[in-house]
């Protein structure tokens, strides 16, 4: 469909039309450019008098904050109800002044709100810009703007001058202020001449700039359907969406056949096969992908893959110092047991003893199998072996302590400390990284200690595991510890289960439970699922568990009432959660948040709240990041509550603002940015990874099937501490948990380390080819 840029001077009101702003998208397809979104109406012709409303059709996904205009006809959906079928839309340029007012208070200008921006063009005109920086003293002129801010507006400026030029240029293609400013920063002044000659470029150099868009761009321009960088730009493409289904590389025929299907649709007449593998293997020679045997990389993934095999060889090929006797071991593992009142199992014993006697270990074990009591056995063994103290008081200021602790979250680590007393970060806190490419720590600058534990490995992926090992001395002792049942890491890579897989170093599986003997159903339960053994027995009622039978149509009301009660209890809402599967269903994720917050923390006087894009916030709702921000030390997973909401005359920056507590910490978030957060009553349950919480609510419905497998079932019922409540349709789960996940992930790690020659790396080379990397 055509996209055309709309001055305010169209003649709108001879055809019927729908005039709005994104409140979210809920849906798009890449490939067949089609998209699903609600909006907020701000001025419509038909007769049609809501403020929201769900557009389908063929058009891009609509940006944050930009004004649309549609045309196109109502329907009526059978399950979902009014729907507008886009037939032709545009998106409306803002006239010259508001799109200034747009510039300045946007993300580039520090401090700058809509009210100042709106004050300095009041006064200054559609000139502002070149008069400020002609003679900035005409900013004295604008009421209520400090010294520092009118500086940093002036240097601002200075440097992004001949932006706003390009911007203007680039909302021609319906490019927003956001996605202009990214295409910016990678051609800066080649901007327009590198989109007007090849368009193709954005795919290569600008981060999720999709192969369609570029496509659309190369049709106005009219560049030849075979044009070679055509052929690359959607093998790029093709290994980037490869990404999210959690794959390393692509085997090349597939790569191959899906940049076929891509370019030619089916099409026999289209590019051949060969004129496809010449451009690959071109794409392969300057080294935008890598070829290894019939594999294709992305760059940043083969190095990623190469250098962890290298690290993990660098190390385990260490001669370790210490050999201890038997004798000693036996003697120093009894002397804890005697302390502990407790007698090791027999594979917690060999545990512990292989543990001290190797340079890298995995320690694998479904829940209650005793991993935490082994890791706090190997620090108390390894402390007396090596005459060490294990409280971090004994040591002096700037001396390391030698137990390193780490896991891939927040909360994951915290738990770590409470078992153990000891401290413990995230891994990328450890590493010092600094929230975009770089980590502190690395091949230069060691990590110092002597034992490095990192719990919950299976959430590693395979570029956090490199990031981790290059980091690792070579005299460092690393502990890795996991559940290779669980769900795999978000990114790519299946780093835990390829390690173990290729016995490259040894690995010790606790298998015996022990928490059971104090009569957990939960844990019996998981290890039932573990061992395929789970029977609709299993699901009887017990004193931590209960499965309620109900249909789709009760589980709203049903989970909300457990949730109510088991406030009503004592318990507090942080440690009482809800888990689902997926998000938009009639019982997903957004529903059911609105549900809980409808019941737990209702409107009322005596509470503020914010509407933003259809989602009401209030004082004392629960709600969790949804990205890493690092720069306020909140990260994707954390969970919090909203402890404040203020106006915008209420604060310095002039606009509304949440305020939301993590564990004693505030984080600030400005409207804009309250996609960075959601309500947490209910979550995902890939975000619960890593978490634990005294009471999980669990529905499960038909309407979840095509979700439903082994690891996702086991991830979630394992997530609950004291009690465990499945509601909904007894075969739809016990199916679930009889299924086992299909999507194989193509990693070549296990492979690689069990080879003869395990990859060496060009250190330089792998520096440059760093990934931008958001850690997801
Ligand atoms: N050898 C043992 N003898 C008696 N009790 C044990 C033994 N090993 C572990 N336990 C007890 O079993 C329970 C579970 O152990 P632990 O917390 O170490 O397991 P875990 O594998 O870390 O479990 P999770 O992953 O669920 O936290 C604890 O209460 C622990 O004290």
């Amino acid at each position: 469909m055509e996209e055309r840029t709309l001055f305010s001077d169209t003649n709108e009101n001879e055809t019927p039309f729908v005039k709005g702003e994104l409140n979210r998208m809920i849906f798009h397809n890449e490939a067949e450019h089609f998209s699903i979104a609600s909006i907020h109406v701000i001025e419509t012709n038909e007769d049609f008098s809501e403020k929201s409303l769900v557009i389908k059709g063929h058009f891009p996904p609509l940006e944050d904050g930009e004004t649309y205009y549609f045309q196109g006809e109502f329907q009526e959906h059978k399950k979902f109800g009014k729907q507008y079928q886009v037939e032709f839309y545009q998106r409306i340029m803002p006239e010259t002044k508001d799109g200034l007012i747009v510039y300045l208070s946007s993300d580039l200008f520090h401090g700058i709100g809509k009210k100042t921006a709106e004050r300095i063009v009041e006064e200054l005109g559609e000139q502002a810009i070149s008069k400020i920086l002609q003679e900035p003293e005409v900013l004295d002129r604008i009421p209520k703007l400090a010294k520092e801010k009118k500086q940093q507006l002036i240097d601002s400026l200075k440097e992004h001058q001949g932006f706003e030029h390009v911007m203007i240029q680039l909302n021609k293609y319906g490019f927003g202020l956001k996605l202009s400013q990214k295409i910016y920063q990678a051609f800066k002044d080649q901007t327009l001449a590198i989109i007007e000659e090849d368009p193709y470029q954005l795919v290569f150099n600008v981060e999720g700039f999709g192969f369609h868009r570029a496509d659309e761009m190369a049709k106005m321009q009219e560049l030849p359907e075979d044009h070679p960088t055509r052929i690359r730009a959607a093998c790029l493409y093709i290994l980037q969406q490869s990404l999210s289904a959690g794959h390393v590389y692509l085997p090349t025929k597939d790569c191959l056949l899906q940049v076929d299907a891509l370019l030619n649709g089916g099409n026999k007449q289209g590019i051949t096969l060969d004129e496809l593998s010449k451009q690959i293997i071109e794409l392969a020679e300057e080294r935008y992908v890598f070829i290894d045997e019939d594999r294709v990389y992305l760059p940043s993934l083969y190095h990623a893959e190469n250098g962890f095999c290298h690290q993990l060889e660098r190390i385990t090929e260490n001669e370790m110092e210490e050999e201890y006797t038997q004798a000693d071991l036996l003697k120093i593992i009894g002397d804890i047991e005697e302390q502990e009142t407790m007698s090791y199992g027999e594979d917690q014993f060999r545990a512990i003893e292989k543990a001290l006697h190797s340079q890298v270990m995995i320690l694998t074990g479904g829940p209650g199998t005793g991993k935490t009591t082994v890791i706090k056995g190997i620090i108390q063994a390894y402390a007396k072996l090596n005459d060490i103290s294990i409280d971090p008081g004994d040591y002096e200021q700037g001396e390391p302590f030698p137990f390193v602790l780490a896991a891939p979250t927040g909360r994951a680590a915290k738990r770590m400390t409470e078992s153990t007393g000891l401290p413990s970060s995230t891994i990328h806190r450890l590493l010092g990284w600094d929230g975009h490419q770089s980590f502190d720590k690395n091949q230069n600058n060691h990590l110092e200690g002597k034992v490095l534990i990192i719990d919950e490995f299976s959430m590693v992926d395979i570029w956090l595991a490199n990031q981790l090992f290059r980091a690792i001395p070579q005299d460092m002792q690393v502990l890795i510890v996991g559940d290779e049942d669980q769900l795999p890491s978000v990114g790519p890579g299946q780093v835990l289960t390829d390690i173990i897989k290729s016995e490259y170093v040894p690995s010790v599986q606790l298998t015996e439970v022990y928490r059971q003997k104090e009569g957990s159903r939960i844990i019996q339960l998981a290890h039932e699922i573990k061992n395929n053994e789970c029977k609709a027995s299993s699901l009887r009622k017990d004193k931590d568990f209960n499965f309620i039978s109900a249909g789709e149509q009760q589980i709203k009301s049903l989970v909300t009432s457990i949730v109510q009660k088991a406030i009503d209890k004592g318990i507090e809402l942080k440690e009482v959660q809800v888990l689902a599967p997926m998000y938009r269903t009639e019982v997903g994720i957004h529903k059911l948040n609105e549900e809980i917050q409808k019941a737990v923390n209702p409107k009322s006087k005596q509470k503020r709240d914010l509407t933003y894009k259809e989602i009401t916030y209030r004082k004392g709702d629960k709600v969790i990041q949804l990205v890493n921000q690092p720069e306020d030390h909140v990260f994707n997973g954390d969970i919090g509550e909203i402890v404040a909401i203020f106006r915008a005359e209420e604060n310095v920056d002039q606009v509304e603002q949440v305020v939301v507590e993590y564990d004693g910490k505030e984080v600030v978030y400005p409207k804009k940015d309250l996609n960075n957060i959601m309500h947490a009553y209910c979550t995902s349950i890939h975000k619960s990874q890593g978490s634990e919480f005294s009471v999980v609510i669990l529905p499960v419905v038909r309407g979840f099937k095509r979700m439903l497998r082994k690891n996702l079932l086991y991830t979630a019922i394992t997530r609950s501490k004291h009690s465990l409540i499945i509601c909904g349709d007894e075969r739809a789960f016990l199916e679930g948990v009889q299924t086992t996940d299909t999507n194989l992930r193509f990693s070549a790690l296990a492979e690689k380390l069990q080879s003869e020659a395990v990859p060496q790396i060009v250190e330089d080379e792998e520096e440059a080819e760093l990934s931008p990397y958001d850690f997801m």
